[in-house]
C-alpha cells in the first residue's frame, strides 16, 4: 500500500508562546494525521532549514520578516501562517479596528461597531474640552497605540476625569470607556472554525468610580487575582447569567474579519453596549491568541494544518457572503458555546481539569 504523505509544519514561536502552544497532546494528534510539528531553529536561517510546507509563527522585526520573504522565494508553495504585512495591521490599535468598521454585518437582532475613540500623540493637547470636540465623554479608556505583544502594550488607564488626563503617555488611542456588564466575548477564530468563549472583564463604572481620577489595568481577562490596589474595582461574578452574542451574527463578524484582515489565526473581543440593548462593540483584535485556552484546542488546530495543507480550507477568496454557513464549525457546549472555566488563567498542565468542566 502507498505511504501517506507527511507534511512538515515548521513553527517559530517566542518561549512562553512554545510552553503554551506546543503540547505533547498537540504534536502527538498532528502526528497521527501525518502532519509534523518541527522546532524552526532560531540560530541557523531559516533557508536552510525544511523544506516545510508550512511556517507557522508569531515573531515579528526586520531580520524575521526578510528570511520569511528568502523562504516563499525559495519554496513558493509554503503557506506562511499568517502574513506578516497581515499581522501588522493589528500592531496600530486605531488600523486594527478600522478593519472591522468596514464590515457589513446584517443581523436584525444585534448591531455592530467600535467604541468612538482617537489617536493621541502629545499629551499637551488633551484637555476635557479636547476630549468633547472629539466626542468623547468621561470615563475613557487610554490605550497604547502600538499592539506588539510587548507587556507595554498592554498596559491601560481608565481615566474618569481630567485630573486622570494628566498621567497619559502618548502616543496612545483614547476610547469611550462602554459599560458592558463586567464580561468580555472572547472569538477565536481557526481559519473557517469560530469558538466563542466568556470572560470576566472591567466592572461597569458607577458614580462612585468618580473618587478616583484614574484606575491602571492590564490584560484584565486574564487576571485571576486582581492587583492589589485595584481590588475594590473588581467583584465576584456569576458568568453565567451573561447571554450569549446571537451564533450567526458572531460568525458573521469572524468570516468579515477574516476576510478584511486576511488572517487565519486571530480572535477578537466583543463587549455588549449596556445602553443600547444588543449592540456590540469589537474592542480589540489579536494575531495568534492563547488557543491553548480553547477547548479540544489540539483537535481544532490539527483539523486546521490537515484543511490548509491539503487545500480544503476555503481561502479568503471565497468567503462571500452566505458561502461560509456550512463552512463554519461552531462548537455548541452546554452552556451555549461559551465557558467561564476559560476566563481563568490555565497553565498547561492544568489542561486535563479544564476538559473536565467543558462540553463541546
Ligand atoms: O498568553 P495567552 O495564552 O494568555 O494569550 C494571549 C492572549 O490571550 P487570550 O487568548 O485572548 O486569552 C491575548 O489576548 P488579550 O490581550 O487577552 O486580548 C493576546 O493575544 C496575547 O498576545 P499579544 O501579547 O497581544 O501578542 C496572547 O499572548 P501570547 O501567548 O501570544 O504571548
Ligand atoms: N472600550 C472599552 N469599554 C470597556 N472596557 C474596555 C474597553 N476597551 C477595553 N476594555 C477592557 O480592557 C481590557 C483590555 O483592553 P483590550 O483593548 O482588549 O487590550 P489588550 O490588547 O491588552 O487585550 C478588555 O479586555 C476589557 O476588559
Ligand atoms: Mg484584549
Ligand atoms: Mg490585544
Amino acid at each position: 500500500m502507498a505511504e501517506r504523505r507527511r507534511f512538515g509544519v515548521g513553527y517559530a514561536l517566542a518561549p512562553k508562546k512554545q510552553a503554551s502552544f506546543i503540547q505533547l497532546s498537540l504534536v502527538n494528534l498532528a502526528k497521527e494525521r501525518g502532519i509534523d510539528l518541527v522546532k524552526i531553529d532560531m540560530d541557523k536561517p531559516l533557508i536552510e532549514q525544511g523544506p516545510f510546507d508550512c511556517v507557522l509563527h508569531k515573531l515579528y522585526g526586520e531580520d524575521w520578516k526578510e528570511q520569511l520573504e528568502a523562504y516563499a522565494l525559495k519554496y513558493p508553495n509554503v503557506l506562511i501562517i499568517d502574513s506578516l504585512d497581515a499581522i501588522e495591521r493589528l500592531h496600530n490599535r486605531i488600523s486594527m479596528l478600522q478593519v472591522a468598521t468596514e464590515l457589513e454585518i446584517k443581523c436584525e437582532t444585534a448591531s455592530f461597531g467600535i467604541p468612538k475613540q482617537t489617536v493621541v500623540y502629545d499629551a499637551k493637547i488633551v484637555s476635557a474640552s479636547y476630549l468633547e470636540s472629539e466626542g468623547l465623554k468621561f470615563p475613557v479608556i487610554a490605550k497604547p497605540l502600538v499592539a506588539d505583544g510587548s507587556a507595554k502594550s498592554h498596559k491601560m488607564l481608565l481615566v474618569f476625569n481630567k485630573d486622570g488626563l494628566t498621567k497619559l503617555k502618548p502616543p496612545i488611542v483614547l476610547q469611550e470607556f462602554v459599560n458592558h456588564g463586567a464580561v468580555i466575548f472572547k472569538v477565536y477564530v481557526v481559519g473557517d472554525y469560530v469558538k466563542c468563549v466568556k470572560r470576566k472583564s472591567l466592572p461597569d463604572v458607577t458614580e462612585e468610580n468618580t473618587l478616583e481620577s484614574y484606575l491602571s489595568f492590564s490584560q484584565v481577562s486574564n487576571l485571576n487575582t486582581c492587583e492589589k490596589n485595584d481590588d475594590k474595582y473588581y467583584k465576584l461574578m456569576n458568568l453565567d447569567d451573561a447571554e450569549l452574542p446571537p451564533l450567526s451574527f458572531l460568525t458573521d463578524i469572524a468570516r468579515g474579519l477574516r476576510r478584511a484582515t486576511k488572517l487565519y489565526l486571530f480572535n477578537f473581543d466583543l463587549i455588549r453596549d449596556n445602553r443600547v440593548g444588543n449592540r456590540y462593540l469589537v474592542i480589540d483584535i489579536n494575531y495568534f491568541p492563547g488557543y491553548a485556552k480553547m477547548p479540544n484546542y489540539e483537535s481544532v488546530m490539527t483539523d486546521f494544518f490537515w484543511d490548509v495543507l491539503n487545500k480544503n480550507d476555503k481561502g479568503f477568496e471565497s468567503l462571500q457572503k452566505g458561502s461560509i454557513e456550512k463552512e463554519v464549525r461552531m462548537l455548541v457546549g452546554n452552556q451555549g458555546y461559551g465557558e467561564e472555566e476559560a476566563a481563568l488563567p490555565v497553565s498547561p498542565l492544568k489542561r486535563e481539569e479544564q476538559e473536565n468542566t467543558i462540553q463541546v
